[in-house]
């Protein structure tokens, strides 16, 4: 299969170098210095398995790339969402199927409104991060929940060979909305303490702050008729105890001086909390404290 990933980074080089290696013709659309690594050298795929090899793999920075594509894998922030998707749309094949995957809830509408075509949402459940440009490191899951679409099958057929657990589920905005639940609980905080979540949940305090957070999001997601299980605090507060030294994106975006993704994060909460009349105070404190840091940095 012809498969472009439009934006090359943590998450695009992982799932688009898991599927050139298991022999799809791969692009990568990204920065400069990735293509040019990408070009000389392969990707290097560095898996928790052990894998550890350059995979060859297609590279280019302009999204005339993926005018052969017959599946689009868009990783970008969701700040880029629009701005990346208008650059894409003209080099697009009428029939390519493109999937969003990306943190927040909106982001698959949002892309779907300037494409003029559906868009399938997917939620990651992955830890990846780029050690260097074409250096693409596996921490941990890799499994992918797909919504439905005249195509989800098929594609999550592609990337189950490909060694990629991927399911197809009606319940996919429940379940961003579980993921966007958990990322308010803990990306804001670890970000302006520079903390992770181990340390974090050590604190009462914060803690109490988490529960709070989640509560109100919890209103806003069923104040939207989304079923959210009751037990969501108890995993939100279990991620610590799986991953007590991460520290979550939102803290490395702010520390490499990188905008964060926070304004579809608790911002996205908020916002919404205010279209249905639910108070959140909690989450727009938190989201006041990341963008004075973004302010700060400029
Ligand atoms: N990393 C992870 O483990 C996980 C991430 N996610 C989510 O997945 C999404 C992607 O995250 P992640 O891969 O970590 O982010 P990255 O910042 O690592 O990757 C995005 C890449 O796309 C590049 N890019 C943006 N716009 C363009 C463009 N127009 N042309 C070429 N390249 C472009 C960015 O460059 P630049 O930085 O220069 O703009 C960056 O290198 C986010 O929504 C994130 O929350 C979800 C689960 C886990
Ligand atoms: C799940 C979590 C919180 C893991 O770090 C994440 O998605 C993030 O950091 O953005």
């Amino acid at each position: 299969m012809n498969i472009g990933v439009m934006g090359a980074g943590a998450v695009g080089c992982f799932f688009g170098g898991l599927l050139a290696r298991a022999g799809h013709a791969v692009t990568l659309v990204g920065r400069p210095a990735l293509v040019e690594a990408a070009r000389a050298q392969g990707l290097r795929l560095q898996m928790k398995d052990g894998f550890d090899g350059p995979v060859a793999i297609g590279a280019a920075t302009g999204p005339e790339a993926l005018a052969d594509a017959d599946l689009v894998l868009f990783c970008v922030k969701s700040a880029d969402t629009e701005a990346t998707g208008r650059a894409m749309l003209p080099h697009l094949k009428p029939g390519a199927v493109v999937l969003a995957m990306q943190n927040g809830v909106d982001n698959a509408e949002r892309l779907a409104a300037v494409l003029g075509r559906p868009v399938v949402p997917v939620v990651v459940y992955v830890a990846t991060d780029m050690a260097g440009p074409a250096h693409v490191r596996h921490h941990g899951r890799g499994d992918l929940i797909l919504g439905t679409g005249p195509d989800s099958e098929r594609v999550a057929e592609v990337l189950r060979a490909a060694g990629i657990p991927a399911s197809v589920s009606l319940g996919v905005t429940a379940a961003l909305w579980d993921k966007l639940i958990i990322n308010c609980a803990y990306n804001a905080v670890s970000a302006v303490a520079q903390v992770p979540y181990g340390a974090m949940v050590a604190v009462p305090e914060v803690r109490a702050l988490m529960a709070d957070v989640v509560a109100e999001a919890v209103a806003v997601a069923r104040g939207q008729g989304i079923a959210v299980a009751d037990d969501i605090l108890d995993r939100v507060m279990a991620l610590a105890s799986a991953m007590p030294g991460q520290f979550s994106s939102t803290a490395q975006d702010l520390a490499r001086g990188k905008r964060s993704e926070i304004d579809y994060l608790n911002g996205h909460v908020v916002r919404q909390g205010a279209a249905l009349g639910i108070a959140t105070p909690a989450n727009g404190a938190l989201l006041a404290l990341v963008k004075l840091l973004e302010a700060k940095a400029g």
